[in-house]
């Protein structure tokens, strides 16, 4: 029995650290883009966002504010706002560890600097959104995989977000928010060592490709 749990705290544990390596490695790959490289990445992702039939039909679409050599998003954000649609930013909850709030986010909107140093917008109660009525939530991530696995920066906070939309999802009943990743090319890798929580993610933009998964039913 005590041999067991040894070996599971093992497999725990490995699991862990091949995720915290592989974090480090591909947020320094992202970091080290060049900003002609970035500049090109955001374009070519302009294209592809645009030209997507979901979040051409969304009136409401959550996205953020880019981060540590992500993808930027704000050329994805002023389209958004030509076309009328709602723009929604995550605000890391004041007390709620783990979780996001989502804020509508206006040309206007006062921005702060969270925990982490990420612009999100002034916690006004009144612009706060629940996620459920949101159509699509952008998601940023920092590494993902062909089976649609997603690792983010560590904090969990995607993961307890989509919960509701991958539950939903997974007794083939459709729900929202509707979850898309976005990422640069350099953050595709072979595979990811998933954990009990992950939530995949049913599709991913990147500045190259639109990727589609089939994700595995998982009760
Ligand atoms: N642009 C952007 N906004 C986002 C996210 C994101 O991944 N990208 N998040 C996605 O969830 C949430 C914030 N999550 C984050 C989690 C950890 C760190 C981070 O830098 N962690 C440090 C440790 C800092 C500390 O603990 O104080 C590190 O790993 O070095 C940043 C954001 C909400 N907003
Ligand atoms: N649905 C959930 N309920 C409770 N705890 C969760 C849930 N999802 C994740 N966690 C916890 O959050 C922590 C961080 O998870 P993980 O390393 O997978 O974050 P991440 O996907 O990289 O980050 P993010 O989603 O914020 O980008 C883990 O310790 C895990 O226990």
């Amino acid at each position: 029995m005590s041999g067991f749990i040894a070996t599971s705290e093992q497999a725990d544990l490995k699991t862990k650290q091949s995720r915290q390596l592989l974090r480090q490695q591909v947020r320094q790959q992202r970091q080290q883009l060049t900003l002609a490289q970035q500049d090109a990445a955001a374009i070519s992702l302009l294209a592809r966002f645009c030209d997507h039939k979901k979040i051409q039909a969304a009136t409401s679409i959550a996205l953020y504010l880019s981060n540590d050599g992500e993808v930027n998003t704000q050329q994805l954000i002023d389209w958004c706002w030509q076309q009328g649609k709602n723009v929604y930013l995550p605000v890391v909850h004041p007390f709620s560890a783990g979780h996001l709030l989502f804020l509508h986010y206006q040309p206007h909107t006062p921005l702060v600097k969270n925990r982490f140093g990420i612009g999100e917008p002034k916690l006004d109660v009144r612009n706060v959104i629940l996620p459920t009525q949101i159509d699509i939530i952008c998601t940023p991530l920092v590494a993902f995989d062909d089976t649609g696995a997603r690792l983010g920066m560590g904090g969990g906070f995607y993961d307890r977000t989509l919960q509701h939309w991958y539950q939903h999802f997974q007794a083939n009943k459709k729900s929202k928010p509707y979850p898309i990743g976005l990422a640069h090319d350099c953050q595709r890798v072979t595979a990811i060592a998933s954990e009990h929580w992950d939530i995949p993610l049913p599709e991913i933009i990147t500045p190259s490709k639109h990727f589609s998964f089939k994700l595995k039913p998982q009760l």
